[in-house]
């Protein structure tokens, strides 16, 4: 496997915040890395930095084998890192197709943009609601037209924040499989509140907690990890 992402000692303080403290993972290509932790812990903060909306206090961001810690977002964007944000903003006036050809970089030159905007939301499962108003989608059909804007970049990595937010038990299973499909297309990294079920879609994990990485590994190590169990999951945690 092939390395599409590498952070390495990255810290971010904001004022005397220090938000991020010597966060370091690497991300193999067709992985899905969970990256959990309480409110707080610096999860976004770390994505933002991952994205190219903060640059690091210090530590080095590498985008397979690219330097890009200095570079702009759109920039990243550009080289393969697309994200969807916690809460959707689609063009609710404009169908599905609409808003997934508005995020289709102009001048892309993959072929014919409709025809592609097509193929993105067929992989998504939207197809059949092409032509409908994006602001008639239930909240787990709004998630995948999020997801399929971003998927127009054709991104390396994918950065998902807290996708299942606000999602119903089965929206959320649903949501988790889709996810799971989509390493076929990109690495991930998923930010999410829901550990538990979260845990059993990924390939490994992080745990952050006050900026720093308290656990990490496989799906198991997780669930057995004492701190993890204290500080998130709850002593109970089976
Ligand atoms: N732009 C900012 N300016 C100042 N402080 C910030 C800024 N962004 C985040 N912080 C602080 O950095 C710390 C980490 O916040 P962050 O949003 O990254 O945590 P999180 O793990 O994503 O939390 P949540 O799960 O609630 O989204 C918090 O103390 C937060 O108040």
């Amino acid at each position: 496997m092939s390395g599409i992402l590498t952070v390495v000692d990255a810290h971010k303080r904001f004022g005397g915040i220090h938000a991020v403290r010597g966060v370091s993972l690497a991300l193999n290509s067709g992985e899905l890395l969970g990256l959990f932790g309480p409110n707080g812990a610096g999860k976004t903060t770390l994505f933002n930095m991952i994205a190219g909306l903060y640059p690091p206090t210090s530590g080095r961001i590498e985008l397979a084998s690219r330097d890009v810690t200095r570079e702009p977002a759109f920039r990243r964007a550009r080289a393969g890192i697309g994200r969807t944000f916690q809460v959707c903003r689609p063009f609710r006036g404009l169908t599905v197709a609409e808003n997934v050809l508005a995020a289709i970089p102009p001048g892309s030159g993959v072929g014919d943009d409709r025809a592609r905007a097509r193929e993105i939301l067929d992989a998504v499962g939207l197809l059949p609601k092409a032509e409908d108003a994006a602001g008639s989608l239930t909240l787990g059909m709004l998630k995948r037209l999020e997801v399929a804007r971003a998927l127009a970049l054709e991104p390396k990595l994918l950065l998902l924040d807290e996708p299942l937010a606000g999602l119903t038990a089965s929206e959320t299973s649903d949501l988790l499989g889709f996810i799971q499909g989509l390493k076929a297309r990109a690495s991930i990294i998923l930010v999410d509140h829901n550990v538990r079920q979260s845990l059993g879609v990924c390939d490994r994990a992080i745990v952050m907690d006050a900026g720093a990485v308290i656990a990490s590994g496989s799906p198991d190590t997780i669930r057995r990890d004492p701190g993890v169990r204290r500080a998130y999951l709850g002593e109970s945690a089976a």
